[in-house]
């Protein structure tokens, strides 16, 4: 792992769960710091991780590496021109992890010519199970690339993107996608708990049956719709609940859903970069 300092700007959720998987992958936290106005947050990411915190984003930044911009997508324009001098004298590398906001856009509040790759991470990162997609600008030579692809893999999986509009479908799937995958569970649960189960064991059998599928799907050779049909006898349990699913047009429901996020990522694009 590299021994490169990487500061955060904004410690909320994302930084926090980016921070809790470069730690657990064995980067030092002295090398890691996350500059975040909320004092309560703040003190949290030092007492659970050993890193540095500050209150100041101008003296996080000092000497980085990398600054990985992990503020809300509208705070991103005002953060970006208060540190694209500081960024651009010590050369840095930018990683812009938020929702819709292009490279152009940041590049130009940073001041200009600046390597900066767009990521797109995701919760999971917390337990290093996270999927991030990488974008980089043209300004981003081989050695920074490396390390935007080392920092985001201490969270997880990583994959490069060729062309930066492909990051609104990416933003809708893998971005947003656990809450979806969260509120099947939570639908799952309460289903099993109408039909007479504690909520215990039906949480217990909702998880484990979410994770064993899911890593079933990823081990195995067969496609997904393979394994789903393993799991279905003809007339039997499994058929009548598909039956429910498909009745409520599940795939459709998923591709609005997606080309709703996909859109709102692709709008805050637009909004945001017109600042
Ligand atoms: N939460 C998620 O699952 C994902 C979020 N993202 C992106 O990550 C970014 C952050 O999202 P979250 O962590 O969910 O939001 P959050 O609201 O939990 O974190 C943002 C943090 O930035 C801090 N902040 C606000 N203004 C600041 C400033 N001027 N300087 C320094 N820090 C400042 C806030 O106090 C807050 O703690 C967003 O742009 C979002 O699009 C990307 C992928 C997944
Ligand atoms: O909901 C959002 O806008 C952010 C981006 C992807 C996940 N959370």
């Amino acid at each position: 792992m590299s021994e490169k300092t990487i500061a955060f700007i904004g410690g909320g959720n994302m930084a926090r769960s980016l921070i809790g998987g470069l730690v657990a992958d064995g980067h030092p936290p002295a090398a890691l710091r996350a500059a975040e106005p909320d004092a309560e947050r703040r003190e949290a990411l030092i007492s659970d991780y050993g890193i540095q915190g500050f209150e100041d984003n101008a003296t996080a930044v000092r000497g980085a590496d990398a600054v990985i911009l992990a503020v809300k997508p509208g705070e991103l324009a005002g953060v970006a021109r208060q540190l694209g001098g500081q960024i651009r004298d010590q050369q840095s590398l930018v990683i812009s992890i938020a929702a819709g906001v292009r490279s152009p856009n940041i590049a130009e509040w940073l001041g200009g010519d600046v390597p900066v790759v767009r990521a797109m991470p995701n919760t999971p990162a917390l337990i290093q199970t996270g999927a991030t997609a990488l974008f980089a600008n043209p300004s981003v030579g081989p050695e920074q690339r490396d390390l935007a692809e080392t920092t985001l893999r201490a969270a997880g999986m990583v994959v490069w993107l060729p062309d930066e509009t492909q990051m609104d479908a990416v933003t809708a799937l893998s971005g947003s996608g656990p809450a979806y995958f969260f509120l099947t569970m939570e639908a799952m649960q309460a289903a099993a708990e109408r039909l007479g189960l504690d909520s215990d064991t039906a949480r217990l059998l909702t998880l484990e049956t979410a994770l064993g599928a899911a890593r079933m799907a990823l081990e195995a050779s067969e496609e997904p719709a393979l394994l789903r049909r393993r799991v279905t006898s003809p007339g039997g349990t499994t058929a009548a609940a598909l039956a429910e699913l498909e009745g409520g047009d599940l795939a459709g429901l998923y591709e609005r859903a997606l080309r709703a996020a996909a859109g709102r990522a692709h709008e805050l694009g637009d909004e945001l970069g017109a600042q």
